[in-house]
């Protein structure tokens, strides 16, 4: 499981503070997913990285099986299997088998250990025919399984992944979301996307981060019933404090989807249950105006 208690965490960039993560705190237990998401910037990679201990706190901790990432680095790094999606992961001449060998053998399995765990590994993955293809001749989704492989080699019981299915077609995303959904009923799996409806398909609990802080948690369909009812609405003024629900434009109108409740002029079209995407936006938006309300924030409306 992943405990994370009050994590908080600033970069100064010439004398200028940035607030990463400001007082985070959630739970994902054995057995879930769960989906971390957040606009760019909102401090999802820096949790990660936290929990990778590649990155300290500067206050808070976070718990990894038990095991604090400030204190007991070393036995987090043990039970965490990291997804990177890097185009530099990879050797590009090693075929796949070779590769994960490599890696295998680097986490201290001997030759033999890593040849059939790697072998093992990549019949889980679905990549046992291209085992001996160069890496350089896979895909972008033959790639990302690649990548899960090499997390998976040490069997850890948490996994860790980034964007893991970014630049995927919709077949393979799919097909790596049915992997990871079988692997997970055995461990913790935290993962980062910017895709709404491959986290409204996978996770069991989501994690909205906005500016550093969580400002909704829970399983997908709690959040979407908090929202409830979207409605379409065609405004012939372009109010900038709509720009995050304009989903469409005309000669001469913009179509809206805000929530049921929220008072917009306009021609009503038609209402429909919301989305976790509906979810995203209309909380983020809530949190920025209390933020722009009261003066903290830096982000400007325009449409
Ligand atoms: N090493 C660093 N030095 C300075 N600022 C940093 C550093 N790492 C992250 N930041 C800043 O911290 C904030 C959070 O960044 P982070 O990469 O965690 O966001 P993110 O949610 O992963 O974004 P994205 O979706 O774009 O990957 C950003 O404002 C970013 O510019």
């Amino acid at each position: 499981m992943i405990k994370v208690e009050g994590v908080h965490k600033v970069f100064k960039v010439k004398r200028k503070e940035i607030r990463a993560l400001n007082d985070v705190y959630f739970d994902v237990n054995k057995g879930e997913i769960c989906g971390l998401v957040g606009h760019n910037g909102a401090g999802k990679t820096t949790l990660i990285k936290i929990l990778s201990t590649l990155t300290v706190p500067d206050l808070g901790d976070a718990l990894v099986d038990g095991f604090s990432v400030t204190r007991e680095a070393k036995q987090v790094r043990k039970r965490l299997g990291i997804m990177m999606v890097s185009d530099r992961a990879f050797y590009y001449r090693l075929t796949g088998l070779e590769n994960l060998i490599f890696f295998a053998s680097v986490q201290g399995l001997s030759l033999n250990e890593a040849r059939s765990r790697s072998k093992e590994l990549l019949e889980l993955v679905g990549l046992y025919e291209w085992m001996n293809v160069p890496y350089m001749k896979y895909s972008t989704g033959m790639a990302r399984k690649l990548a899960l492989a090499r997390a998976l080699i040490t069997d850890p019981s948490v996994i860790l992944m980034d964007e893991p299915t970014l630049g995927m077609d919709p077949i393979s995303s799919r097909e790596f979301r049915r992997l990871v959904e079988g692997l997970a009923r055995s461990k913790t799996v935290l993962m980062t996307s910017h895709n709404m409806i491959e986290v409204e398909d996978l996770a069991d609990t989501v994690v909205i981060l906005n500016r550093g802080k969580v400002i909704a948690k829970g399983p997908p369909g709690e959040l979407k019933e908090r929202i409830g009812t979207m409605k379409l609405i065609k405004v012939k003024e372009a109010d900038p404090k709509l720009r995050k629900f304009v989903v469409g434009f005309s000669d001469n109108y913009f179509l809206v989807r805000v929530p049921g409740n929220l008072n917009v002029d306009g021609e009503e079209i038609r209402r429909e249950p919301a989305t976790l995407e509906d979810v995203f936006v209309s909380l983020t938006e809530e949190a920025d105006s209390t933020t722009n309300r009261t003066g903290g924030g830096h982000r400007r409306w325009a449409l």
